[in-house]
C-alpha cells in the first residue's frame, strides 16, 4: 500500500501541493487527473521518492519513505517518469535491460534476460530489439519506457507500477493497450497509479481518481463517483455530457461546445 498523510509541497513559498491524504492498495488502478499545473507530475515525484515532501509523510507498504534507500525502493516499485530524454546511442533492448539494474550487479543472469525479453514482447516492441532508441518515434520510446518499467517490477509480489502519463505520444491503439496492460497488473496484484490526461480512459479502467485542483484533493472516490459532470466543469472549466451508449458497458465523457472559466 502507497499511503500520503497530510502531504504538503512548497517551492519558494508556493504551495504545489495541499494536504493530500490517499491510501492506493495493490490490485487497484488509481488515476490522477486534474487540469495542467494542478500538481500531479509533482505528486507523482514524492510517491516516487525523486523530491522530499516539506511536511506530512508518504509510507509505503506501512514504512515511512525516507526510510527506503534508493536500490530497495527500485526493488519494490518501478516509475514511468513524464520526461525520459535520453540521446546516448542505446539500443532498445539495453534501455529495457536498465529496468534490471536493481537486480543484478556486473552481468545480467539469464533470468533477467529472459524477462528483457518477455516485457519486449508483452508491449509489442520485440522487433525493435536492436534499434537505436533515440531513432525511435516519440510513441515507440513511450512503449519502450514502459517495458523498461513492467521489466524492473516483473517478478516482484506487490509492486507499485507509479506511470506518469504513459500513453504519452501513443496512437488510440496503443493508448488501449497500455490501459489494458495496467489492468492486467492490477488483476495480477500489483498497484497502479497513473497521470491520466484522458477521462474517457481514467472512467473505463481506473478503480480510484483522485481529482486535483490548485494543488488540492478537488474529489477523491471511485471514477463514477468523481468523474462526474460538475466535478470536471469545476476542476477543468469545460462543461461535459456524459451518456451511456446502449451498446457499451461504460458512459462515456463528451466535452461541449464552449469552455467556461476556471477560478
Ligand atoms: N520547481 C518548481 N518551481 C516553481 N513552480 C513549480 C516547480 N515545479 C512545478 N511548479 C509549478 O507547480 C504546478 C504543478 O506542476 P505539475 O508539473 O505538478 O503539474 P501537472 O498537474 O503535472 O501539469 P501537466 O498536466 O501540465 O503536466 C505548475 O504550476 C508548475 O508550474
Amino acid at each position: 500500500m502507497i499511503e500520503t498523510n497530510k502531504l504538503h509541497f512548497c517551492v519558494k513559498n508556493k504551495s504545489l501541493l495541499q494536504d493530500i491524504n490517499f491510501k492506493a492498495k495493490t490490485g487497484e488502478f488509481w488515476a490522477i487527473v486534474g487540469a495542467n499545473g494542478a500538481g500531479k507530475s509533482t505528486l507523482m515525484k514524492v510517491l516516487s521518492k525523486e523530491i522530499t515532501p516539506t511536511s506530512g509523510t508518504v509510507s509505503f507498504h506501512g514504512k515511512d519513505l525516507r526510510k527506503y534507500n534508493l536500490k530497495e525502493l527500485a526493488q519494490k516499485r518501478a516509475v514511468l517518469a513524464q520526461q525520459n530524454v535520453i540521446t546516448l546511442s542505446f539500443t532498445v533492448h539495453e534501455i529495457v535491460l536498465m529496468g534490471r539494474y536493481p537486480f543484478y550487479d556486473s552481468k545480467p543472469s539469464q533470468k533477467d534476460l529472459t524477462i528483457v525479453d518477455r516485457c519486449l514482447q508483452k508491449v509489442g516492441i520485440a522487433h525493435f530489439s536492436d534499434r537505436i532508441y533515440p531513432t525511435l518515434s516519440g510513441g515507440e520510446q513511450q512503449r519502450v519506457q514502459l517495458a523498461r518499467t513492467l521489466a524492473q517490477i516483473w517478478e516482484v509480489r506487490e509492486g507499485f507500477i507509479l506511470l506518469d502519463e504513459p500513453t504519452s505520444g501513443m496512437d488510440l491503439l496503443h493508448q488501449y493497450e497500455t490501459f489494458q496492460l495496467a489492468r492486467e497488473m492490477t488483476r495480477k496484484g500489483y498497484g497502479v497509479i497513473a497521470v491520466v490526461h484522458d477521462l474517457n480512459f481514467a472512467l473505463q479502467y481506473a478503480d480510484q481518481v483522485l481529482m486535483l485542483k490548485k494543488g488540492k484533493t478537488f474529489a477523491i472516490g471511485t471514477a463514477h463517483e468523481v468523474l462526474t459532470g460538475e466535478n470536471i466543469r469545476e476542476a477543468f472549466g469545460v462543461s461535459v455530457r456524459i451518456i451511456q451508449p446502449d451498446d457499451t458497458p461504460f458512459p462515456v465523457i463528451i466535452p461541449e461546445a464552449s469552455p467556461v472559466s476556471v477560478c
